[in-house]
Parts: C-alpha cells; sequence; structure tokens
C-alpha cells in the first residue's frame, strides 16, 4: 500500500463570513480548480474551489490512510466557521476497488482522493456563506482574512454571466458491451448463481459519447439539481482540471453524526410509467415482484448484518418504492445507534461495496466483475462524501454518473443479478439507468429556463411511496 500523503500539515487557518447568494454557474466558473460540487437534500449545498490540502491513498488500504491524514489534518485549527455547515470538511472520493483508476479514464483519479477546499461557498438553510481556508507551516489568519475579503468582493451576489449553455449535444456512442456479450456474460453469471456459487452480482456496462460541443460543467450540474432534487449531486475535479466525475445518485451509503447512522437499502426496479395510474401500477407491480424483493432484500439484510458489530441498535423501515425522474427503485431506509463513538470512514469500509453494487458473497461478486466487465469501474459505484473534524460524515454510492472531459463523457450503469434474472430485460435496465447523463448530454430540448441561483429550489421531481 502507498501511505496516504498530505501535501501540507496542520495547523489549519479558516474563516467565514456571510454573503448575498451568487448564481450557481457565476460563482461554479469564478472559483479555482479543482472544484467540488456536493449537495444532498439533508445537507447544505457546497461548491467549492482550490485545495488547502488534499489527501491521497491506494490499495486496500486506503480507507485506513484517509482517516489517518484527516486526523492529522484536523488536528488542531483556528477556525471562525460562523455556521457549523461551513466547518472545514474535506470532500471526496475512493475507487470502487484497488487498481480501479489504471485505464482510461480513471487515469487522473487516485484510488482514494480528499481535498480540503481553498474557497468554499455553503448554502445552508440560514444563509449563504464564503469560507477560505488554509493549511500547513505558512498558513496565517491574516493572510486567510485578506483572501476572504478578496473573494467576497469576487463571489457575493455575482450575477450570471448570460444565459446557461445549452446542452453539448452527442455525435456518436460507443458501448463496452454489445448486445451479444452482455447476454453471454449474464448467462454464465446466471450459471454461477445456480451453481450456488453466487447470491447475487451486480454488472454494469460503460457508455462512450463523443461531445458536439464542449461539456459544460456548471449548466449540468444545474440542469440535474433541478430533475433530480432529492438525490445526492456530486461533481469532483481532478488536480489536473481536465476531467470531472460527476453524477445524481439516489443511493446514499451511509451517513454518520455523532452516535446516529444513517442509510440505505436501494434495489430491485422498474421503469415509469406514461401516466400516474400507469406509474402506479409498475410500482405495484415491484412491491409484490418476488424476484426483485428477493434482490432487494439481499441487500437490506446485508447492510443490516454489516452495521451489527458496531450498533447498540438497528432499525429498518418499511420497503416503499422511491419514485425518480426515469426509474422507482426499492428502498428501505435504515438507521442505527452506534455502541461507541466512531469513524464515518470504519462504516464506509465495512459497508462497501453492498450488494446493490457488487453482490454476495462479495468477494466471488468481485471475482466476476473483474472477469466480466471490460472496462475499469474507477470511482463508479463507489463511496463519495464527506469528511468532518469530529470524524462524521456523509457518503454516497456514485451511480447515475459519467467521467467528462471538454469532448467525451464516459457513463457507467449496472443491474443486479440474482436466479430468474433476464438478460434482456437487464439490459433495458441498464439503457434507463444512462437516461438521467444522456438526458444532460443530447441535444437540447424546448422549455430550458436560464440560470438560477445557488441553491434556488428546484422543481421537485422524485416521491415515495409505500403499499
Ligand atoms: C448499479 C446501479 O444501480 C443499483 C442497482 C439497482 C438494481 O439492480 O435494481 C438499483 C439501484 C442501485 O442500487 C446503477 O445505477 O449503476
Amino acid at each position: 500500500m502507498e501511505p496516504a500523503r498530505s501535501t501540507s500539515s496542520p495547523p489549519l487557518v479558516s474563516r467565514t463570513t456571510a454573503v448575498d447568494p451568487p448564481a450557481f454557474a457565476a460563482a461554479f466558473d469564478a472559483l479555482p480548480t479543482p472544484r467540488t460540487v456536493w449537495s444532498a437534500p439533508d445537507d447544505a449545498l457546497v461548491l467549492a474551489g482550490g485545495a488547502a490540502a488534499t489527501l491521497t491513498a491506494s490499495g486496500p488500504d486506503r480507507f485506513a490512510a484517509i482517516r489517518a491524514a484527516t486526523d492529522d489534518l484536523f488536528e488542531s485549527g483556528d477556525v471562525h466557521a460562523g455556521t457549523e455547515a461551513a466547518r472545514p470538511r474535506v470532500f471526496g472520493g475512493f475507487a470502487f476497488h484497488e487498481g480501479a483508476c489504471a485505464g482510461d479514464p480513471w487515469e487522473p483519479f487516485p484510488e482514494a482522493r480528499f481535498v480540503l477546499p481553498r474557497v468554499q461557498l455553503t448554502v445552508a438553510d440560514n444563509g449563504t456563506w464564503l469560507t477560505v481556508t488554509d493549511a500547513g507551516s505558512d498558513a496565517s489568519p491574516a493572510a486567510v482574512e485578506r483572501r476572504l475579503d478578496r473573494e467576497v468582493d469576487r463571489l457575493s451576489g455575482r450575477a450570471a454571466d448570460g444565459p446557461r449553455p445549452p446542452r453539448p449535444g452527442i455525435r456518436g456512442k460507443r458501448r463496452t458491451t454489445s448486445r451479444a456479450a452482455w447476454r453471454e456474460s449474464v448467462t454464465a453469471a446466471l450459471d454461477r448463481i445456480g451453481e450456488g456459487e453466487l447470491r447475487k452480482v451486480v454488472l454494469a456496462q460503460a457508455l462512450e459519447a463523443d461531445l458536439e460541443s464542449e461539456f459544460p460543467r456548471a449548466a449540468t450540474l444545474e440542469r440535474l439539481a433541478g430533475k433530480y432534487p432529492d438525490c445526492h449531486r456530486y461533481c469532483f475535479e481532478p488536480d489536473d482540471g481536465g476531467g470531472v466525475f460527476f453524477g445524481a445518485t439516489p443511493e446514499r451509503l451511509v451517513s454518520l453524526r455523532g452516535r446516529t447512522v444513517e442509510t440505505d437499502a436501494l434495489a430491485g426496479t422498474t421503469g415509469r410509467g406514461e401516466t400516474p395510474a400507469e406509474d402506479e401500477w409498475l410500482a405495484e407491480e415491484l412491491l409484490a415482484d418476488a424476484k426483485n424483493v428477493h434482490e432487494h432484500e439481499l441487500v437490506a439484510e446485508t447492510v443490516r448484518e454489516q452495521l451489527e458489530p458496531y450498533a447498540a441498535s438497528i432499525s429498518a423501515g418499511e420497503r416503499r418504492v422511491r419514485r425518480l425522474a426515469t426509474v422507482q427503485h426499492l428502498h428501505t431506509p435504515i438507521t442505527a445507534e452506534l455502541d461507541a463513538d466512531r469513524h464515518v470512514l470504519e462504516l464506509v469500509e465495512a459497508l462497501h461495496p453492498t450488494p446493490a453494487v457488487g453482490g454476495l458473497p462479495p468477494d466471488r461478486a468481485l471475482e466476476t466483475i473483474h472477469e466480466t466487465e471490460p472496462f475499469d469501474r474507477g470511482w463508479y459505484a463507489a463511496p463519495v462524501g464527506w469528511i468532518d473534524a469530529a470524524g462524521n460524515g456523509a457518503f454516497a454510492v456514485a451511480i447515475r454518473s459519467a467521467v467528462a472531459t471538454p469532448d467525451r463523457a464516459t457513463l457507467f450503469a449496472g443491474v443486479g443479478l440474482v436466479g430468474d434474472s433476464d438478460p434482456d430485460r437487464e439490459w433495458d435496465e441498464i439503457q434507463l439507468k444512462y437516461r438521467p447523463i444522456l438526458d444532460e448530454l443530447e441535444g437540447e430540448t424546448a422549455g430550458d429556463s436560464d440560470g438560477a441561483g445557488v441553491g434556488e429550489p428546484a422543481e421537485n421531481a422524485g416521491s415515495e411511496r409505500g403499499d
């Protein structure tokens, strides 16, 4: 294992002030690279740029290494955060498995990388906040305060620079997996399930899209925010600034606040109907479908088992249907109280990969994924999120995602296979799971509006219902 490397060491100096909210795209474009966007339904929106510190790690111990590096970074601080949401946090993510970032388009992405942003806009219930942070032996309160004044002048209340750029359009698409190859690999996986070697495996595909015009980062993130307000939205730029990993995922891996843990079992999928009545019918069918319920219960049971060694109590909510813009999923919310104070990365490591993106038994499923998928998963389906000085944090599962460079996007989507899965239906499900990102790449459609403000409430396209 390569030890975690911090490009700076404590002390950490951070200053925050309230500002007038700027327009999202104008702020995004004005921030230094590498930029981060993090937004979750129950969390403040963070739009950040630059790095006061960068923590990277690789190999099987990358979770422990990042944990040690964050403990080191947060060891001593001179912090005036003004509001809790603007306290120093590192943002980043992990590769799905070690070795997953070896090939195109993942080379710029380390197997684990977290950034303490230099400049951060935080949009919380109690206002918009601008933070400047420095870390290392040169960090000085006077210099941080001077920079904060400059950033307030640059960013506060900044208006949109013009109309939102259109979707880039797609010139051509390439699949990593042909329909024939897919049928063959699904059949082989189902044989392993039939023979009792495997109970479930999640196989994914990648889709490369050549773009007609330059990928518009800020506009794409704004449009995803409008369509997926109740998903976790994320965007991470690697240090070279060339590419960007982004997405809007319905799946929380884990959040920890004090000793309270929240997580989701999300697995089992159907489409959306043409009418509200058809939507309802599909949701009812999903709740009653033995194959999908089995696929879902394997995830819910495993998440509970994985949490058990850490928990004083665990409770699962009712299984419901989570309705998104293009698909509907079975969803069980799970909460736990820990038996002791713990770091969020202990839980991330214990839970990842859940059988919602890996399979069961985990080792056999990962072997099958390696042997079958002709591309690197990179950060797809892996944990992305944040960590604070107290070891609290929130992580999502980075699905419904893509890596984009100015002229190309690579999209990823997968499906859970159990004994009675059908290769053609699973193929169709993958196409539906590409839609959230593909819709933002394909040519312009009527009815697009101009840029909204940072954190402006968007139309709610999602809902949840029980049976
Ligand atoms: C693997 C993905 O999605 C996962 C697989 C699901 C399924 O097979 O039903 C549902 C939600 C996710 O847990 C993906 O979107 O890429």
